[in-house]
C-alpha cells in the first residue's frame, strides 16, 4: 500500500522558551491510501494541532509533512490553494456552513472556485447528495436543517472536490448518537466502496470504532496505536479496546501498555 501523507518528526511549540507548551513534540506517522485511520487522545494531547498542521492552517515548528511526495510546507502561491481546495477535503465539528447560502450553495461553492464544468459539478452533487440523503434540503439554509443535516451538508462539501484525504476534526461532536452513528455509517461506506482517505480526530470511541486503525496522542506524542485486524473482530470488540486505551489514557499512565 502506498503511503499518501508522510509526516516526520513533526513538532509545534507555542509560547516562548520558559513558558512553552508542546503541543506536538516529534509526531511520525503515515497514511496509505484508502486508510481510514483516527487520532484519539485526551483534551489538549495535541490532536487538533496535528490536522491543523496538515491541513496548513498551522505552520509546524519543525519537521516534515509530505502529501503525496510533495513538502506542505514549501508550498506556495497557486499550487498551495490547489493544496488546500482540490487534495484535502475538511470536516469541522461545528459544520461551518455559509449561513447565507443554501446547501447546494454551500456544497458547489468548491467546484464554481475551481472552474469544474457545470454539467460536472450537477453529476457529483447529485451523486453525493443521494448517498449522504440530503437531497432533500439542498435548498433550505443551514438555520432550516438539523445537525446531522448540516454534518452530511458540510461532508458533501468536503468530498466534492474529490480529495486525496478527508481530515475531520470531531466530525461527530456536535451531533446527538442517532446522527453520529448515521454519519459514521456514511463516511465508513465512503472509505469501503469508494476507497476515500479518512484522517479523523475524535473524542468519541463509538466513532472511532469505525476506523481501521487508531492511533493515540499523549502530550504530543503517539504513544500508543491500535489496528482493527483481529480476525473475525466485532465492531463492538474493537470498541472495548478502544475503550480499555481511553480509560489507561486518562488515568494519565503512558506506560503501562
Ligand atoms: N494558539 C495557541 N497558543 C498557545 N497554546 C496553544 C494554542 N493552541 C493550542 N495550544 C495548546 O497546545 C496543546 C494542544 O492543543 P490542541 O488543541 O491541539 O489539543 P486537542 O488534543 O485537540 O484538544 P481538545 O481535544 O480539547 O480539542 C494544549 O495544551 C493547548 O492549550
Amino acid at each position: 500500500m502506498n503511503a499518501i501523507l508522510e509526516i516526520e518528526g513533526l513538532k509545534k511549540y507555542y509560547g516562548r522558551a520558559g513558558n512553552q507548551t508542546k503541543a506536538l513534540d516529534g509526531i511520525a506517522l503515515q497514511v496509505t491510501d484508502g486508510e481510514f485511520l483516527g487520532i484519539m487522545g485526551s483534551s489538549g494531547s495535541g490532536k487538533s494541532t496535528l490536522l491543523n498542521c496538515i491541513a496548513t492552517v498551522i505552520r509546524p515548528t519543525a519537521g516534515k509533512i509530505v502529501m503525496q511526495g510533495e513538502e506542505i510546507q514549501s508550498m506556495k502561491g497557486r499550487k498551495l490553494s490547489e493544496y488546500r481546495g482540490k487534495k484535502i477535503g475538511y470536516l469541522f465539528q461545528n459544520f461551518e456552513l455559509l449561513d447565507n447560502l443554501t446547501g447546494r450553495e454551500n456544497i458547489m461553492l468548491p467546484m464554481s472556485l475551481h472552474n469544474i464544468p457545470d454539467r460536472e459539478s450537477k453529476k457529483r452533487l447529485s451523486r453525493l447528495a443521494g448517498y449522504l440523503e440530503i437531497t432533500d434540503v439542498l435548498d433550505k439554509f443551514p438555520s432550516q436543517m438539523s445537525g446531522g443535516q448540516k454534518q452530511r451538508v458540510a461532508a458533501a462539501r468536503a468530498l466534492i472536490m474529490d480529495p486525496c484525504m478527508i481530515l475531520a476534526d470531531e466530525p461527530t461532536g456536535a451531533l446527538d448518537s442517532r446522527n453520529a452513528k448515521m454519519l459514521m455509517e456514511k463516511l465508513s461506506g465512503l472509505n469501503r466502496d469508494q476507497h476515500a482517505t479518512i484522517l479523523m480526530v475524535t473524542h468519541d470511541s463509538n466513532a472511532a470504532s469505525y476506523c481501521r486503525r487508531i492511533l493515540f496522542i499523549q502530550d504530543g506524542r503517539i504513544f500508543h496505536e491500535l489496528r482493527r485486524d483481529m480476525p473475525g473482530e466485532t465492531q463492538q470488540e474493537f470498541y472495548e479496546r478502544i475503550l480499555k486505551v481511553m480509560a489507561q489514557l486518562g488515568g494519565g499512565s503512558a506506560n503501562v501498555l
